[in-house]
């Protein structure tokens, strides 16, 4: 059966999540950026080092260098981090030692102090150094011209450790994405308008603010258009300004059948838009598309409006494309982890779309992973979102579950988290 076609004619979550990834192209431009600021962007351009790392034998412990194996040794001088000892040591000779200085010429060992006596300048030890103990060899991390990250790397705290250390000041990164962001709505009233004056079945513009909250996490530049009333002139100037000044546009609501939906009519006139059902709970009915424009195109993903379908349509489809979209590379595009863990209650679930429940995961007194669902599993339900700290992946063609049996979970990351 083929994935079009499979059960009540549902896109699989994968179908939907390769589809997208395929039918992206990454962006080009890059800019030179100081490493201090180079965290989740993605490396355009190679990196290699300059230097070996270590840049020199040097002390893994603060004690003695000696020369060769001996019963006591004649103290020469010292070796500090910054200042080395600057002759050579011959058999029997030591230095005293500090971690990270380095090793003398002539040195072979390094005894820790805690095993060493030293009285005038002798020097005895409870126990002898080995050959080549506690010395760090010069290059056994990094050799010079080595490459330090790959091109397409998302550059990472440990990323930006190892290319300081190798004396990297600035970095070449792919631009960062533009999204832009707006909502559709006669329903919607913006934060800031007080409660007493919603009308009967307004709501608060909510969904935009959780994206952009979600987007900055992303490290996405954002245009926040603001929320428009469901008259097509004004959605058709909002997303033509979206088009020419955004990589991306994204929107929730209007996806599904209602009757108010301009939104389809003005983006089928503005560019092509596929209207997806996924086999996915929350978020069955997905948008996505491409606008074109004089210098490209600009991508627009239409989410479902009710909250919790919007967020996890999010996390599930769009941050995937969106890592395509930025250059990230296959292999730094890895989906969030999964763990199995034992539920502490059961689950009532219907065969036919992956359902991503809310819950809570934790190890138990006796260190096993469990997990509880959290709130009612309805789209529009928040207050259970907000307590979950993952995602509990109940299978596509899966029923009942119960308590006690093992399930997938999927620990919130960022920008869940
Ligand atoms: N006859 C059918 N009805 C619905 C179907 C269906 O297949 N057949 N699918 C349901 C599913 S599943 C979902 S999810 C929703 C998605 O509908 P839309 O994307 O078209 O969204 P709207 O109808 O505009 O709104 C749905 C819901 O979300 C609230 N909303 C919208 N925008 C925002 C916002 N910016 N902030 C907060 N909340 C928002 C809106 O008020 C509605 O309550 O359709 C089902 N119906
Ligand atoms: O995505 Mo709809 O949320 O399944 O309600």
């Amino acid at each position: 059966m083929s994935d079009a076609c499979a059960e009540n004619g549902l896109r699989s979550v994968e179908a939907a999540k390769q589809m997208l990834i395929d039918s992206i192209n990454p962006i080009t431009e890059t800019e030179i950026i100081p490493l201090s600021q180079a965290c989740g962007r993605v490396l355009a351009a190679p990196v290699l080092s300059a230097l070996n790392l270590p840049p020199c034998d040097n002390s893994a412990m603060d004690g003695y260098a000696l020369c060769g194996e001996s019963e006591r040794y004649t103290l020469m001088g010292k070796s500090l981090a910054g200042h080395p000892f600057a002759g050579t040591l011959e058999p029997g000779q030591a230095t005293r030692i500090t971690t990270g200085a380095a090793v003398p010429a002539g040195a072979d060992r390094v005894q820790m102090q805690e095993n060493c006596t030293l009285e005038g300048d002798q020097l005895t030890m409870s126990r002898p150094a080995k050959p080549g103990e506690n010395i760090r060899r010069r290059g056994e991390d990094v050799h010079t011209g080595q490459s330090l990250i790959p091109v397409g790397a998302k550059i990472k705290v440990p990323h930006i450790a190892l290319l300081a250390a190798a004396g990297v000041a600035e970095v070449t990164v792919l631009r960062k994405l533009k999204a832009a962001l707006l909502s559709i709505g006669d329903e919607l009233k913006p934060l800031g308008t007080p409660a007493s004056e919603l009308g009967d079945g307004d709501i608060y513009d909510s969904n935009r603010i959780a994206l952009y909250a979600a987007l900055e996490q992303l490290d996405v530049d954002i245009l926040d258009l603001g929320c428009y009333p469901d008259q097509p002139e004004e959605i058709r100037e909002a997303f033509i300004h979206a088009r020419n000044n955004a990589d991306f546009v994204i929107t929730s609501g209007g996806v599904s059948v209602g009757e108010a939906d301009y939104t389809k009519t003005v983006l089928q006139e503005l560019g092509e838009i596929d209207f997806w059902k996924l086999a996915i709970k929350p978020g069955k009915p997905f948008a996505f598309g491409r606008l074109p424009k004089t210098n490209g195109e600009t991508l627009f993903f239409g989410l479902p409006g009710n909250p919790v379908s919007a967020i996890v349509t999010l996390y599930q489809l769009v941050v995937p494309a969106l890592e395509k979209l930025r250059g990230t590379s296959e292999q730094y595009r890895q989906p969030p982890v999964q763990l199995r863990a034992r539920l502490l209650n059961g689950i009532r679930k219907k065969p036919g779309r992956t359902d991503y429940q809310r819950g809570f995961t934790y190890r138990d007194g006796d260190g096993i992973q469990v997990v509880e669902t959290r709130g009612i599993q309805g789209s529009h339900i928040l207050s259970g979102f907000a307590s979950a700290n993952c995602f509990v992946v109940l299978p596509r063609e899966g029923g009942d579950c119960e308590t006690g049996d093992w399930v997938t979970v999927e620990p919130f990351t960022a920008p869940l988290k």
